[in-house]
């Protein structure tokens, strides 16, 4: 940052800048007259950058990181053009931090001290209001920011909760939701069943039709116990092939019928519309488990696969408590 002189000699007029709009030019002039001016390079930044001043563009162009000081910049850069000014945040509150800010060409810079920056705005409500309008312009692009930030943190939160392939919950789903359920029947004394799902002989389905043709069966068999359940109940990519659902407020009786409505519609799914091939054949085990008195998360996925193992034992396509 080189000292090329001050305002006065500069040849720039207090019109052009945003800060002095409808404000006494002549005072403002006068007042600004031994300020100094300064330039950056191309890629230079601001010197001194923790020493609150305000810098007004006079010509060039200065770009701004989001929070890039805070170390959480998310690639996202305000445009400072001539006229307009960066450091009135540290002017106001003393807490100066432009080490963001750098040059984006041969850029000229007046440096407002801040003592001076204060005096301006108790001499000038002109200048106070242009302040107070250019906060509020900053705070509603903060706030802007923040909601982007937000609606794209809940988007990365539920893609990490989700497989990509079925679209079902996966297993840090699981591993965070499972307990949290179970604690809740159990406080509430509520039933809680659990169907442990898994596709039968599915290495010879993948060896028969190819992996691309396995992944649509796997995706039609997550459809079908997805939409196959109640709002309140969860499905869940536990494994490969293996598919889960969780029911609260459910009964043995009513997880078996559920299974069985379910198992069927396995069998019945339409795993692909090209009418010219063949449709494969697909099927699937479904082991049902409830929790009992005593019992736990482990215990209740350890019971959903031993009844699934049976139901494996007893033929395949078919459900076993
Ligand atoms: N296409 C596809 N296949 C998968 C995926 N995940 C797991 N598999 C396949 O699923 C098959 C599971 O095979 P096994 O565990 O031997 O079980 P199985 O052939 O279904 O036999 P049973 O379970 O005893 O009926 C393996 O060949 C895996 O490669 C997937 O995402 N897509």
């Amino acid at each position: 940052m080189r000292l090329i002189g001050i305002f006065r000699d500069s040849g720039y007029t207090v019109e052009n800048l945003e800060l002095f709009r409808g404000a006494d030019t002549l005072a403002a002039a006068l007042a600004l007259a031994d300020c100094e001016v300064v330039q950056l390079t191309p890629g230079e930044r601001i010197e001194d950058a923790v020493r609150a001043r305000l810098y007004i563009v006079l010509s060039g162009v200065l770009e701004v990181e989001t929070d890039g000081h805070a170390g959480t910049s998310d690639g996202s850069v305000t445009r400072i053009l001539p006229g307009e000014s960066v450091g009135e945040q540290s002017v106001l509150d003393d807490a100066a931090n432009l080490d963001a800010v750098r040059a984006v060409e041969d850029t000229r810079l007046l440096v407002i001290e801040s003592e001076l920056a204060w005096e301006l705005i108790d001499q000038s409500n002109a200048v106070a209001r242009n302040l107070l309008r250019l906060l509020s312009f900053r705070i509603r692009a903060a706030n802007a920011l923040l909601r982007r930030r937000q609606k794209l943190g809940e988007f990365y939160r539920q893609l990490s909760l989700n497989d990509t392939l079925t679209g079902l919950y996966n297993r840090t789903w699981l591993a965070d939701m499972l307990p949290k359920i179970v604690g809740r029947a159990r406080a509430q004394g509520s039933p809680l069943a659990l169907l442990m799902v898994d596709l039968d002989n599915f290495k010879k389905f993948n060896d028969t039709h190819g992996h691309l043709i396995g992944d649509a069966a796997l995706c039609a068999a997550a459809n079908v116990i997805r939409d196959g359940l109640r709002p309140s109940d969860f499905a869940v990519r536990y494994g490969g092939e293996e598919l889960m659902a969780v029911l609260p407020e459910t009964t043995a009786e009513l997880a078996c019928m559920v299974a069985d409505r379910l198992c069927q519609q396995v069998r019945e799914a339409v795993l692909f519309s090209d009418m010219r091939v063949p449709m494969p054949h697909l099927t699937a085990c479904f082991g049902v488990a409830v929790l009992g008195p005593d019992g736990d998360e482990m215990s209740l996925i350890e019971a959903a696969d031993a009844a699934l193992y049976r139901a494996k034992e007893a033929g395949r396509n078919c459900v076993s408590v």
